[in-house]
């Protein structure tokens, strides 16, 4: 039996699902306050009515002034305010890509509007109600699911997560088609009207958290996250390809191949993989998540540019990140630079 979801204030939990949260949505290319606000005035034909709920200062206006006008109600009304909810309720989640990722995070849970006064739309506050507001949502939420690149990844919750540099907030999300659970960090407010900075961060536990001077990955993450604080916006995505895909344990018997001479590229072959595992088509849904379309990456790496581009996403500037070279990662840079393409110097 799945858990029912009951939703009503805006304010309270899972009210992004109420018609009074406030999210703009675009109808016929008619910009509404609310979804709220588009329902109440398609109750009406005259036009200085719905010229009065489209003027509404908020959603609760808008219902009163609905409920004033009750006695010209359109006489087909009954007939098609399913249809006009459903309209309503595509048009907010297909405009507003986050709703849409909370919609499908609530899986196969009944979404219920907890409402005592409304036995149609909501539960009846018992049950007893249609709740056709929930069922419509259900089919939305079904709607979106199959639908990319909703397939590509799964949203599961967000938290603040304070640094010394700035606080970010982080984002969790499952890839559908390995299970590996990715995060986003994103700083300040992201403005998808223009290019955002971002940066594709594969996992290195060696670099990331553990000082490593063998690779530049703990310089770099440092880095691109500085340079998202300084730039007032962005986001880093951390992606779980750890040893370039070929996961932690191998990663170290890749080094300990190192150790006896090979370089990063014959220790990956030498175990049996290509020199580079990783796959970036998911982020695409990740971006998605917040409307990105076009970016600027921090990376050196070509092949992130070209994933991404392939993914559809505009690379409009590729942003150097040459960070913490030295004695010990001299010879992982240049073979990065020689045979994996990196945009490095070669430094004997
Ligand atoms: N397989 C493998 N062999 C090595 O010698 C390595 N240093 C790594 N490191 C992994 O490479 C990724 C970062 O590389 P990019 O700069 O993003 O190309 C990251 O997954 C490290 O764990 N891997
Ligand atoms: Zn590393």
């Amino acid at each position: 039996m799945n858990n029912v979801i009951r939703f009503y204030e805006p304010d309270q939990s899972y009210g992004f699902l109420s018609n009074f949260a406030e999210y703009p949505i675009i109808v016929d290319g008619v910009e509404w306050h609310t979804s709220e606000h588009f329902y109440q005035a398609s109750k009406f034909m005259a036009r200085d009515i719905t010229s009065q709920i489209y003027h509404a200062a908020t959603p609760t206006e808008a219902f009163q002034l609905s409920r004033e006008y009750d006695r010209q109600v359109r006489s087909d009304w009954e007939q098609i305010k399913d249809n006009v909810m459903l309209r309503a309720l595509r048009c907010k989640f297909s405009q507003h890509n986050q709703l849409a990722y909370w919609l499908v995070a609530t899986g196969n849970n009944i979404l219920a509007e907890h409402s005592f006064k409304d036995s149609y739309w909501g539960d009846g506050g018992d049950g007893s109600g249609l709740n056709r507001l929930g069922e419509l949502l259900m089919l939305v939420r079904e709607e979106l699911a199959g639908q990319h690149p909703h397939q590509l990844v799964r949203y599961v919750e967000s938290a603040q997560l304070p640094m010394d540099m700035g606080t970010f907030t982080m984002h969790g999300f499952v890839e559908k088609k390995t299970g590996k659970e990715h995060v986003a960090l994103s700083y300040g407010e992201i403005d998808t009207k223009k290019p955002v900075l971002i940066r594709l961060h594969s996992e290195c536990l060696t670099g990331d958290a553990l000082f490593s001077l063998r690779c530049d990955c703990g310089f770099q993450l440092n880095k691109a996250l500085k340079n998202i604080v300084e730039h007032g916006n962005g986001v880093l995505l951390y992606l779980r390809q750890e040893g370039r895909g070929i996961g932690l344990l191998n990663k170290i018997r890749a080094y300990h191949l190192q150790d006896e001479g090979a370089d990063t590229v014959e220790a990956n072959e030498k175990l049996g993989f290509a020199a580079d595992m990783r796959r970036y088509d998911f982020c695409k849904g990740i971006l998605h998540y917040f409307g990105i379309n076009e970016v600027k990456l921090m990376t050196n790496n070509p092949r992130k540019v070209n994933s991404l581009t392939k993914a559809g996403i505009n690379v409009v500037e590729r942003v150097p990140l040459r960070e913490g070279r030295n004695p010990y990662n001299n010879n992982y840079l240049n073979i990065k630079a020689r045979k994996l393409g990196h945009m490095l110097d070669e430094i004997v």
